[in-house]
């Protein structure tokens, strides 16, 4: 692939100087570069010359079209946008004139693929500078805008998404992604355990950040995972976890992503701080927090066992440790460390525990990378290399023993080569290091007595860890800034509700909901524990996990919301509140509609309303109030429909779509609000944006026009009596 001669030094490139102008960051570190020249990572100063132009650049333009907001095995909304987007967007995308030279279109990248697609992940170098810039870009910017607010293209760079391919999520896998915000790799995992509709493994999401691990929850909660736990612990000292309730068992992990904090290094390309910010220092200061964090994951990573013949039994467990650095210190430094100082601890040598590097080289044909380096050299902050560690030389203050390169022995046994590394110039990307770990023994397990004994000890040993870790609070080290925790850490409480709770009584009555519906899991989030508002629901295993450390878990999200009690706050014109109220008044959320219906008979449920008419539908989601009069002279059995259900307040359009095998188109279905003249449908205002110009082909400039047009209206129309001040911005957008 060519490189981005037009993704020139202007991107991100600055700050606002005291004048008001943009200032120009220099790229150009002379610490970094000496650093680096020395470090045996390229071969000669051509090709360090090669890297730091590549450097210098800003990043092509990656996209990944996702399975995201669609939680099923059922793809079709994922393959009908990447259609929509090959149909309608590519095409002009095509030898695009830019400053006098063409641009070539976007490209596949090969080594991201599901079974059934394998054009998810398009990279077009340009940089997004320009495509926000200019003109001839503006249809495939908005596109690209829409589609990433509803959670169905993901923009994330090229290289970060390696370390979550790596890790195998399977549906059935209790993964744990250790430092996780912003969220952009946990959104992958949580793509790959829902890749079947089964999904009976979770996500457990962990920032130490307290703003940051709401910043996830904020990223995470378009997914729609009923299978995500999000966390704020400081993952050095990421609690012991049990499953099980009362009887409760130690919970491994089956997948661990130790995405660490690093100097950043490997991202200057989109970082242009990483410039005037980067010191040796920085990454030395980092290292034993990364360290720390990868012998906490490995010591929570569930067991591999082999045969003596060397049989895996079992599904394969694994952790993968990335930075988006390219410092050997951050990287095959604390894999050497890890690996040496858990195989030689004796707690681990007496039960047969040892962890090894995986040879990931079969996998992601076609990613260009280069394998981790055996030996390097260690700086102090003055720059004077330091051939060996002495706790009493000074020139070694601030620096550890486990940064220094293994022995001739260790390097046999580490295989620090089986590390990837990838550097900008290799495929026009950003630098990562990314690498594969096993905990494993040899020899079926044999659960006697003496190791249940054992487990008790390695249980109290862990409760004092995660004690101490309390009571530490933040160390003097820790790069994260801590933004001070509430007083009561769980403000909001997740309290489940029983199944014969008389609210989810009424609703699976109402609607209709089968025997398989898991009634159960339904969970509220207020002090009192009784549905007021909204109500949550998670799969069975999240409840366990929950319930069972309620105490050692410090939870910042789970769930996804299901039914919202419908009140006379919404803006409702033809209806008076005592009307409302009166009704049975929990919807369904738009969201969570998808599961619901799969406990619901869609051929005889009088609630659901199918319709293929098209032009119906365009009415409805012209006019956020649409008089029935209107649309029964475009259906005439809706009419018949609406003599059915008079009573209810909340119904749904399910829109039969025909599509071909080629182009694919997924059904939709819609919650609907029924009023006494009109029915609005109850979805935000995102979401009828892409429906318009998904279904309708409308602009982005005549759909805003439509929608503040709507909402004039519906403003005039709307008096103190029948609609009260909507009481949060989430419910404000759950309408158009
Ligand atoms: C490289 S970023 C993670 C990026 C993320 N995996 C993604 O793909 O979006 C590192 C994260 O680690 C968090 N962090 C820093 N120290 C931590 C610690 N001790 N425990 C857990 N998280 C930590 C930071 O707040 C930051 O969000």
């Amino acid at each position: 692939m060519g490189r981005n001669k037009r993704s020139n030094n202007k991107q991100n490139s600055g700050k606002r100087s005291q004048t008001g102008n943009w200032k120009e960051i220099e790229k150009e570190n002379i610490k970094w570069e000496t650093y680096y020249k020395q470090q045996p990572i390229f071969k000669d100063d051509q090709e360090f010359e090669t890297f730091k132009k590549f450097c210098k650049e800003g990043l092509p333009l990656t996209f990944r079209f996702t399975n995201g907001n669609n939680i099923t095995t059922d793809n079709s909304r994922q393959k009908e946008i990447l259609n929509l987007f090959k149909k309608d967007i590519l095409p002009h995308l095509h030898n695009v004139e830019y400053e006098d030279e063409v641009i070539a279109a976007p490209v596949v990248i090969p080594w991201y693929e599901t079974e059934e697609i394998h054009d998810i992940l398009w990279q077009y170098n340009i940089s997004k500078t320009i495509i926000r810039k200019k003109e001839q870009f503006k249809k495939f910017q908005q596109f690209l805008v829409m589609e990433n607010v509803l959670g169905n293209i993901a923009r994330q760079e090229l290289v970060s998404m390696i370390p979550p391919l790596l890790l195998k999520v399977k549906p059935s896998d209790k993964v744990l992604d250790m430092c996780a915000a912003p969220g952009s790799k946990t959104m992958q995992l949580l793509e790959f355990l829902h890749a079947s509709d089964d999904a009976s493994g979770f996500v457990m999401a962990n920032d130490a950040d307290f703003k940051r691990s709401h910043m996830l929850t904020h990223q995470l909660k378009k997914i729609n995972s009923p299978n995500l736990i999000i966390v704020n612990h400081d993952a050095q000292f990421f609690p012991k976890l049990f499953s099980g309730g009362d009887n409760r068992n130690f919970m491994s992990f089956d997948k661990i992503l130790c995405d660490v904090p690093c100097s950043g290094d490997g991202t200057m390309r989109k970082n242009v701080n990483v410039w005037k910010e980067w010191t040796i220092q920085g990454g030395n200061g980092l290292h034993q927090i990364q360290l720390n964090i990868l012998k906490r994951g490995l010591k929570l990573l569930t067991t591999n066992t082999y045969t003596e013949d060397n049989q895996l039994i079992g599904n394969e467990a694994r952790l993968v440790y990335s930075t988006c650095s390219l410092n050997p210190i951050e990287n095959e430094a604390v894999v050497a460390a890890a690996i040496r100082e858990f195989n030689s601890d004796p707690y681990n040598i007496k039960r047969g525990l040892k962890v090894r590097l995986l040879d990931s080289s079969k996998d992601l044909n076609g990613l260009k990378r280069v394998d981790g380096i055996n030996w390097w050299k260690v700086f102090n902050r003055d720059a004077e290399e330091i051939a060996e560690y002495d706790e009493n030389n000074e020139k070694c203050a601030k620096l550890s023993k486990s940064m220094w390169p293994p022995t001739k022995e260790e390097i046999e046994e580490f295989k620090l080569n089986r590390c990837i590394r990838v550097y900008p110039q290799l495929q026009n990307t950003g630098g990562f290091f990314i690498t594969a770990f096993e905990k494993y023994k040899v020899g079926v397990e044999n659960p006697t007595k003496k190791v249940k004994i054992d487990e008790k000890t390695e249980e109290n040993e862990e409760e004092a860890t995660v004690k101490e870790a309390d009571a530490v609070s933040t160390a003097a080290t820790e790069p994260v800034k801590k933004s001070r925790m509430p007083r009561d850490f769980n403000e909001e409480p997740f309290i489940f509700l029983p199944s014969d709770h008389e609210v989810t009584s009424k609703i699976i009555d109402y609607y209709k909901l089968n025997a398989n519906f898991p009634q159960d899991t339904l969970l509220v989030r207020n002090a009192s524990g009784e549905p007021v508002k909204s109500i949550y629901y998670t799969s069975p295993i999240v409840k366990d996990v929950i319930q069972t450390n309620e105490s050692r878990l410090k939870l910042v999200f789970s769930g996804v919301k299901m039914f919202i009690q419908q009140s006379a706050m919404k803006t409702v014109p033809d209806q008076n509140v005592a009307d409302i109220n009166s009704r049975f008044n929990w919807r369904i959320q738009n969201e969570a509609l998808p599961h619901a219906l799969k406990y619901m008979d869609l051929d005889t449920n009088k609630l659901i309303f199918k319709t293929s008419n098209s032009e119906f539908i365009k009415l409805c989601m012209h006019h956020n109030f649409c008089k029935y009069e209107e649309l029964y002279k475009l259906e005439p059995s809706f009419k018949e429909y609406m003599q059915k259900v008079t009573s209810g307040g909340c119904a749904f359009i399910y829109f039969d779509r025909k599509g071909t095998s080629e182009d694919v188109k997924e059904n939709l279905m819609f919650p609907v609000w029924l009023g006494k003249n009109c029915l609005n449908f109850m979805i935000n205002k995102e979401l009828q944006q892409e429906l318009l110009y998904k279904l309708f082909h409308l602009s982005m400039e005549e759909i805003k026009a439509l929608q503040e047009k709507e909402s004039a209206k519906a403003k005039a129309k709307s008096t103190p009596t029948d609609a009260k001040p909507v009481e949060s911005t989430e419910e404000k957008e759950e309408t158009v």
